[in-house]
């Protein structure tokens, strides 16, 4: 007996003997060690002391049931150490008997089996996380052979796992890298034990796909690899992404031609190799002229879709090899390399303009623009991409000062002329204050009735050095410096009261035409500071005319039809100056407040030869006549001229046949003289 004390004395395993009413009456010292609690503190307790609240009550009456019924139980405790911690006993209970086999005690030999419960549940966790993760998992044998592989492997690689059990991970090859490619993964895997990086594989269906793929050593516990484990996620989508982003950052997405920053870095590497080549690079920056026209006259759709034609022609006109980008609005920049002929960039130049100008259809309508092309030459002109590109766009102001369609090649004097151009803004600043500027006078006739009608006021700036300067250099300079706000103000004020002094002196007939800027909208003129002048120099409204450009009605057209409108009310009459050039249409014609058409010049210097001209200004003149508008020629120089519009029915005429523009003082000895010798002179 003594003996089978020992025994539970020193049992590995813990003892608890309860008598019948479950009231403890011994435990072992591995008892003690397990939960906490001496003997002493437990013996007359009710072994629910370690209960950790897990086991429900039925799951203790059915234990229970059992231990009475004389059965013995076994199962699984989660019991409460006396530090509160938990730990998982599984135990054995048998019911003992005395000599007449009445139940008197239960004997409990318990076993922790914490940490293989700890154990199984992190099998349980791995085994979920290998079902469910979104990663595909393959794990290979020492041979690196498919020992297993998860759903989400089938789901990436479209292959089962009884498909590739066995198989050598080569199946998944998708033959985009070389040998060296998987000689260095490997050297990593069984060197470093670890690889992990981007890979291009093969799905079942053939389809190609890249993978963020990490492959592991798995070594027994002599060190040798036994098994590899690879972890892999299809980056499709991700390098989808990150494919656009890059596209978007590079690309017009317009037209998907290069941006500029990618024309920069190309224009740099393009340097780089003509440098070490000892080649030429040619830079060419093309401008379309009108675009801006089209764009606000029939809408955004219709001008980027025809910035998508004039991509293409441009395309045509250079090698595969050349770049070209467009660099946002209405700018594209072409960069050729390898040139030796300058005479062959001319002809591309050219061959651009050519494309260009030809007619564009969209939505049935024929649409015509040009281009203007700056050009620049690599070594010559500059040795870094900023400089070239300055010149390049510099090149192009001037092909479009010469008159548009045409190109220019960059000259050092073009730099030269923009500072010129500079100087000149601030002489202009100037030129108010210094009195330089000066109103002159065209006047216009009635060729029929040989009388003059009216003059248009034309401006002139008596520059110190230069002499006269034609409004044609500085009136674009005042708009762009905003200058033509106060300057078109003085010439109103000027010519209003010249007028009213001829009006004193007997010419109490003669009207008067002033051009108004588009500019003097966004800088402020009000027909209340009109009105004000016009009552200062006593003028009846209906005397003046303001001349204004058809782009002027184009742009911003709600806001021009009501600036304009407070004129009219005023009583002043709006004539459409040169009219004919851009996209004049019946239909703004009945909607801007007009009174009359001026036909532009450049439709009458053919008259009476070219057939298309006589046509259109026979045109002009049934529309004006349809629509109840006054009519003017514009630079009429010959009789021939005069006597086709005569004939034709506009006999208001303008131009160097009757008179020049010329000084207040001229014009008035010229209104003195008798109309009659008009033109035979
Ligand atoms: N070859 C030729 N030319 C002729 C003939 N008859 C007249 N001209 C020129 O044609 C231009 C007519 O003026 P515009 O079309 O209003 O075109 C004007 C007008 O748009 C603008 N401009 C002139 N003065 C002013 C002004 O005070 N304010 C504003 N905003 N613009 C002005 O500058 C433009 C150019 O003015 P100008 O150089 O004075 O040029 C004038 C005139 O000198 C001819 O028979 N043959």
């Amino acid at each position: 007996m003594r003996k089978l004390g020992r025994v539970l004395e020193q049992s590995p395993a813990s003892v608890m003997i309860t008598n019948i009413n479950g009231i403890i009456e011994y435990v072992n010292p591995r008892f003690e060690k397990v939960s906490g609690y001496s003997a002493e503190e437990v013996v007359g307790k009710n072994p629910r002391i370690l209960k950790s609240g897990d086991k429900t009550k039925e799951e203790y009456k059915a234990m229970w049931d059992s231990l009475l019924a004389g059965r013995e139980w076994r199962g699984i405790f989660h019991n409460k150490r006396k530090d509160g911690s938990i730990y998982w006993e599984s135990a054995s209970i048998s019911p003992l008997r005395d000599d007449r086999g009445q139940i008197t005690h239960f004997i409990a030999v318990k076993e922790d089996v914490t940490a293989q419960k700890r154990a199984e549940d992190q099998l349980r966790m791995n085994a979920t996380v290998f079902d469910t993760t979104q990663e595909g998992i393959m794990v290979t044998d020492a041979d690196n052979l498919i020992k297993t592989v998860n759903p989400s492997f089938t789901r990436i690689t479209g292959y089962s796992s009884e498909e590739v059990i066995g198989q050598s991970p080569s199946i998944l090859s998708s033959g985009r890298h070389d040998d060296g490619f998987y000689e260095e993964l490997w050297d990593s895997v069984l060197h470093k034990r670890y690889w992990s990086g981007e890979i291009w594989n093969r799905r079942k269906d053939g389809s190609v796909y890249p993978e963020w793929l990490s492959i592991a050593a798995i070594p027994d516990e002599q060190g040798i690899a036994k098994e590899y484990v690879a972890v892999f996620s299809d980056i499709s989508k991700h390098k989808e992404n990150e494919e656009q982003i890059l596209y978007q950052a590079n690309y017009d997405a317009l037209t998907g031609l290069p941006n500029r920053s990618l024309f920069s870095d190309r224009l740099d590497q393009a340097i780089g190799s003509a440098l070490r080549e000892q080649w030429k690079l040619a830079i060419l920056f093309v401008d379309l002229d009108q675009f801006k026209m089209v764009n606000d006259t029939f809408g955004h759709v219709m001008g980027d879709e025809l910035l998508q034609l004039v991509a293409k022609r441009i395309s045509d006109c250079v090698r595969e090899s050349d770049t070209i980008a467009r660099f946002g609005g209405d700018e594209f920049v072409i960069l050729l390399q390898d040139v030796s002929d300058m005479d062959a960039v001319a002809h591309i130049a050219t061959k651009v303009i050519d494309k260009i100008t030809k007619v564009f259809t969209l939505y049935e309508r024929e649409i015509f623009i040009g281009a203007s092309v700056g050009i620049t030459i690599f070594p010559d002109d500059a040795m870094n991409a900023d400089s070239l590109l300055r010149n390049a766009d510099m090149a192009m102001y001037q092909a479009k000062d010469r008159g548009r369609n045409n190109y220019q090649f960059f000259t050092a004097s073009m730099q030269k002329r923009t500072l010129e151009r500079q100087q000149l803004e601030l002489d202009l600043r100037l030129a108010v204050q210094r009195s330089e500027l000066e109103i002159y006078y065209q006047p216009v006739v009635d060729a029929e009735f040989e009388k003059i009608v009216s003059v248009e006021a034309l401006l002139r700036w008596n520059h110190p050095h230069r002499g006269i300067v034609n409004p044609g250099v500085f009136i674009p300079l005042a708009e762009d410096s905003g200058l033509i706000g106060p300057i078109g103000e003085w010439v109103l004020q000027g010519a209003c009261e010249q007028l009213n002094r001829w009006h004193n002196s007997g010419h109490s007939d003669l009207r008067l035409a002033v051009n108004l800027s588009s500019r003097q909208r966004e800088l402020g003129l009000e027909a209340g500071y009109l009105q004000q002048i016009l009552q200062e120099s006593n003028l009846d409204p209906d005397m003046l005319s303001l001349e204004i450009t058809e782009s002027l009605l184009l742009r911003d057209t709600e806001e021009a039809i009501t600036w304009l409108s407070s004129f009219k009310t005023l009583g002043v009459n709006l004539s459409i100056d040169d009219f004919g050039t851009g996209y004049s249409s019946l239909s703004y014609l009945k909607r801007f407040p007009v009174d009359i058409l001026k036909i532009d010049r450049s439709f009458v210097s053919d008259l009476p030869e070219n057939t298309g001209d006589v046509k259109l200004v026979k045109t002009i003149v049934a529309m004006a006549d349809s629509l109840n508008l006054g009519l003017i020629a514009e630079g009429v120089e010959t009789k021939a001229q005069a006597d086709f519009l005569v004939q034709n029915g506009c006999s208001n005429l303008q131009g160097y046949y009757y008179a020049r523009p010329m000084s207040a003082a001229d014009m008035s000895a010229w209104l003195q003289r008798d109309m009659r010798s008009t033109g035979t002179t």
